[in-house]
């Protein structure tokens, strides 16, 4: 490389890392994963060695990569917070190691390991034996004072007791989200329709810097300490320090561990290679630390980090897996995700059986074909990621994976816009997700206020073609009787990108079996995960056999199941089975498998299909089809929802605009509108002219309303919900007249008012009989000159000749004292 490539490549790493180090310290976000990122380091600290001239003092190779935020007060640490050197490779581990021995000119010295934890560095300063301060590491010389998000960390200890506690000392350590928190946090998310978070470092990090404490507390953020900085001469080794920190009560991960040698070194970051998959916190490697403080100074430290430490990483583990079917999801907003299902494979610690594609560019890249061998990699994200396709591997009459071109929720054909990569559904109207996020709308708490309208229900009721649009939430009363029975939970279901309907495996093995509780079933498939689905209807056999319940029969119909999905080529779908399959078993005699099929094709629950297939069942197939499915809405269920709609009837006129959800007309807005209006029908009617004219109505909100009223759909909702009774007008309450001192005068103000607010001055002069207009022209009486008056406003009035009064004069006007 000649020296100029150098420096134009150094300026390019220089800025990539920064753009990535921003992206991760400030906003929590990861574009690339960590091993990505530390070989552009690499290669940047790689390349100023060689060509130092072109080292600057601001490189990323020479500080720590993080900012404090504007959000918080900040503190200088008195001690930096440093980074730590980090190597993928044990060779460098070894030069690691000669490098100490040289630097000490013996070898009589200690490692002490730890693993790395993958959270966020927190520095906790005591003073007489209390919490007094917490700060991010920030730019490692000032952070972040975040100590009143991080006292609601339990395990944080806010007060020391015991002797010998220093009057002042620091400890430091990593805040991180347990991984269950992390799961449970993104379950509530998915259900909610929220964005999920990537990682649980991200999380974790976002939440130590979030504004708001009480929501800290929530997300039960754990911490391990793994230093003590005091004046306490007494203290010289590391491995002392950490007993101490654990006799005073800080939580120390026991995971650590003295090494005499770097070959004790090695074999520890073995044992723990897999074994920390079972921790309760995702760790990224094992830190070995110089043990001895006195040695510890003599090596000393970098601009960066210190000679006397150094992280070891594990690579991000990839295994192979074979492509079964993609599907496809469709988002609240209309986005569709590609998913791939694949045979089960062990994966960090977890079986994992799907893998996002993101959009069909991806797919592209990759260049899918069916039953592709691929290899698929668990960085730090939920949802691993398919890297790469052994082409080897591929069936020389394999087909290219196409993307879908119509919505498999709705049929709707997809749409790209020019800029993106994703592809949506347009039908924003009908298409069952999307029409949830709607609904969700409509029952929200400052909307109609329908709280017993969750989520679930909702999907239930719109995925089983009882909600098409908002009115029919006020005729569900009518279908009463339909209600009963219905299914609330669509989790035990998928679709394939042809709409064929799946059901969960657990489920269609406790309805095949008889005398087998669904909970020994459940484990039976939780110990058996990361088999492929023949594998485990051969163990579900032996497990049948062993149960001792109904063997012969039991074992019959697993057999046939077994022949059944020979003969019947289905895209796979790991832990689910095709519903036609599973109803052959059940009603087999008295429906074909291509009605099945059919059927099956269009429902998205086995009540749908039952009720559409209307046969007469024997009470054996009642019961056995009553296993497949999932709760059912109950009486109490259901008079407790129709209840909650009934109230909803008396919200107000504005509650029941903002509810429509017409584009761009927030809570807000509806309340402008509903008070300027009072009615639908003049809302309806009112032209550009007459809405421009209320204060704070734009261009944007005049088209989105007259879009919305133009739809003839639009208006048969509306009136149907009137016919319900819902309020589409505001109730007049008579205004009482303070005065008609403003009588018949039409009246502007224009400025900053002193004794007014915006909607103070309306309302002052219409309860003195007066008129508010909004624009400058000619019938105006007269204008009340506030402070800062537009000047083009100014220059129009006294060009109209219109009257310009100033506050004070208006306020001696109607015989205000001031
Ligand atoms: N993916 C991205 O876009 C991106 C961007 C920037 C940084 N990163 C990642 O962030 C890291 C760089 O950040 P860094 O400078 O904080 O270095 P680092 O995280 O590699 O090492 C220093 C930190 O390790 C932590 N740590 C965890 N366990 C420890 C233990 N037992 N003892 C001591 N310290 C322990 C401490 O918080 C300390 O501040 C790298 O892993 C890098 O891959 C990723
Ligand atoms: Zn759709």
């Amino acid at each position: 490389m000649t020296p100029t490539q150098a420096e134009a490549r150094i300026a390019e790493l220089t800025q990539q890392i920064n753009h990535y180090n921003y992206l991760y310290y400030q906003e929590d976000k990861s574009e690339i994963s960590d091993f990505e990122f530390d070989k552009l380091l690499e290669e940047l600290i790689h390349l100023e060695t060689e060509f130092p001239q072109f080292l600057k003092e601001d490189s990323p190779s020479q500080r720590v990569g993080g900012t404090i935020t504007k959000e918080f007060e900040t503190a200088v640490h008195e001690t930096r917070m440093l980074s730590l050197g980090n190597t993928y490779s044990e060779e460098e581990l070894l030069a690691f190691d000669e490098r100490v021995a040289k630097g000490l000119e013996h070898r009589n010295f200690e490692y002490f390991c730890e693993l790395k934890f993958d959270g966020v560095a927190i520095s906790l300063v005591y003073e007489n034996g209390k919490l007094s301060r917490a700060v991010t590491r920030g730019d490692g010389t000032r952070g972040d004072v975040v100590t009143e998000n991080i006292r609601t960390i339990r395990n944080i200890p806010l007060s020391v007791l015991g002797s010998n506690i220093p009057e002042r000392f620091e400890v430091r350590g990593e805040i991180f989200l347990p991984r269950k928190e992390f799961e449970k946090i993104n379950t509530e998310r998915l259900a909610n329709g929220e964005a999920l978070l990537a990682n649980p470092r991200n999380a974790a990090s976002g939440t130590v810097k979030m504004q708001d404490s009480a929501v800290v507390a929530k997300r039960r953020l754990n911490c391990y300490f793994y230093q003590l900085i005091t004046d306490d001469e007494g203290i010289q080794h590391h491995d002392q320090a950490m007993t101490i920190l654990e006799n005073w009560g800080f939580n120390v991960s026991p995971t650590y561990e003295k090494c005499k040698s770097i070959q004790d070194v090695l074999v520890f970051i073995e044992k723990w290679r897999e074994k920390r998959h079972q921790l309760p916190l995702d760790t990224d490697g094992v830190v070995l630390k110089v043990n001895s403080y006195e040695q510890r100074i003599e090596l000393g430290f970098t601009a960066k980090i210190p000679r006397w430490a150094i992280a070891y990483k594990y690579q991000a583990e990839s295994a192979e897996s074979q492509l079964l079917s993609i599907t496809y999801q469709v988002g609240r907003t209309g986005a569709i995700t590609p998913v791939a299902n694949l045979t089960p494979v062990q994966l960090a610690g977890t079986t994992v059986k799907r893998a996002s594609l993101h959009n069909a560019n991806e797919i592209e890249r990759l260049g899918l074909h069916e039953g592709d061998t691929v290899f698929v990699e668990k960085g730090g994200e939920i949802i691993p990621k398919i890297t790469a396709v052994a082409i080897e591997k591929r069936k020389s009459n394999a087909k290219a994976i196409q993307y879908i071109s119509t919505c498999p929720e709705c049929g709707s054909l997809l749409e790209r816009k020019e800029s993106e990569a994703k592809h949506y559904c347009p039908n924003s109207q009908s298409c069952p997700p999307q029409l949830l996020g709607r609904i969700e709308h409509f029952v929200h708490k400052r909307a109609m206020d329908i709280d017993s309208l969750g989520t679930e229900r909702i999907r239930a009721l719109i995925d089983q073609g009882y909600i098409i649009d908002f009115a029919d939430i006020y005729e569900l009363e009518l279908k009463k009787d339909a209600l009963l029975g219905l299914e609330l939970n669509q989790d035990q279901y998928q679709k394939t990108d042809e709409g064929m309907l799946y059901i969960a495996l657990h489920k269609a093995l406790f309805s095949l079996t008889e005398g087998i509780p669904l909970s020994s079933i459940v484990k039976f498939l939780d110990e058996n995960k990361s088999k492929a689905l023949g594998e485990i209807l051969k163990s579900f056999k032996d497990f049948v056999r062993e149960s001792k319940k109904k063997v012969a029969q039991n074992i019959g119909t697993i057999q046939l199941l077994e022949n059944l999905l020979l003969s019947y080529p289905f895209p796979k779908i790991e832990d689910y089975l095709p519903v036609p399959i599973v109803l052959s078993l059940l009603i087999g005699k008295q429906v074909g498998m291509s009605k099945l099929k059919e059927v099956a094709s269009r429902k998205s629950t086995l009540h749908g299909i039952m009720l559409e297939l209307n046969i007469d069942l024997t009470q054996d197939q009642e019961d056995k089809i009553k296993k497949l499915k999932s709760n059912t809405f109950q009486e109490g269920v259901i008079s407790n929802m129709l209840e909650g709609i009934k109230v909803s009837k008396s919200q107000p006129f504005e509650k029941v605009l903002f509810a429509l959800g017409i584009r761009n007309i927030g809570e807000n807005t509806a309340q402008i509108l509903a008070k300027a209006f009072k009615n639908i029908e003049t809302l309806k009617n009112a032209n550009s002219e007459k809405l421009l004219e209320i204060n704070g109505i734009g261009e944007t909100l005049v088209n989105s309303l007259h879009e919305f009223f133009a739809d003839k759909e639009n208006l048969t909702i509306i009136d149907r919900l009137k016919a319900h009774g819902l309020n589409f007008e505001i109730e007049e309450v008579e205004r009482v007249l303070e005065s008609n001192k403003l009588e018949g005068m039409k009246i502007l103000a224009s400025g900053k008012l002193n004794h007014f607010k915006r909607d103070e001055i309306i309302d002052f002069i219409e309860s003195n009989g007066g008129q508010y207009i909004k624009s400058v022209s000619k019938n105006i009486d007269f204008i009340i000159e506030g402070e800062d008056m537009g000047p083009s406003k100014k220059e129009k009035a006294v060009k109209l000749g219109v009257k310009l009064i100033s506050e004070e004069e208006f306020m001696i006007m109607v015989g205000k004292e001031i």
